[in-house]
């Protein structure tokens, strides 16, 4: 089962960030995990993909123009129906991820996607709203996304297996 994690990354921060949250997804069995840029995205992969997972910058207190221009012109692609998560990263405690990562969700609602965070239903640690980095994060919040991508793994598993 196919599982795409799409970000936008300038410095780098998100995509190092994508690329734990990989290693997590990839301990669940049965699940294949592509980490992509949105400016190089094998689309055959992604429209087979049951879950989407995005990742941007907080730029001003919301999410990047650029992950906003992707979806403004992702028309081509088929994101109703698939399971969809966030993650964001931003420069210090406070700096708007949040906002980042429910405008994100918000993009994803309206492209009919199944949205979820595990929130705090998952028990420790909480991810109320996907995961957030301080940059490319301390090893506390490494962790979390780590645990963060298995989490939405074993999801993808239990809704389209
Ligand atoms: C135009 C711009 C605006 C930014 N605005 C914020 C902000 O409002 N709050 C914040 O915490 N960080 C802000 N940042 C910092 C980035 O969110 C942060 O460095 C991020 O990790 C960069 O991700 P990247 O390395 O994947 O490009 C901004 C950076 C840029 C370039």
């Amino acid at each position: 089962m196919k599982l795409a994690i799409l970000y936008h990354s300038k410095t780098g921060n998100t995509k190092e960030v994508g690329e734990i949250i990989a290693v997590g997804a990839r301990e669940v069995t049965d699940v294949e995990v592509k980490c992509m840029s949105i400016n190089d995205i094998d689309y055959e992969y992604l429209n087979e993909a049951k879950t989407v997972i995005f990742g941007c910058p907080t730029y001003y207190a919301d999410f990047s123009w650029q992950m906003k221009k992707w979806f403004d012109e992702s028309w081509g692609c088929k994101l109703g129906g698939k399971l969809g998560a966030m993650f964001a990263t931003e420069d210090y405690l406070g700096g708007g991820a949040d906002f980042t990562l429910l405008t994100l969700a918000g993009h994803m609602l309206v492209k009919g996607m199944l949205v979820y965070s595990g929130g705090s239903a998952e028990g420790q640690p909480y991810t109320h709203y996907g995961v957030v980095c301080i940059k490319n994060g301390d090893s506390e919040q490494r962790e979390r996304a780590k645990i963060f991508g298995k989490r939405i793994a074993l999801k993808t598993i239990e809704l389209f297996k």
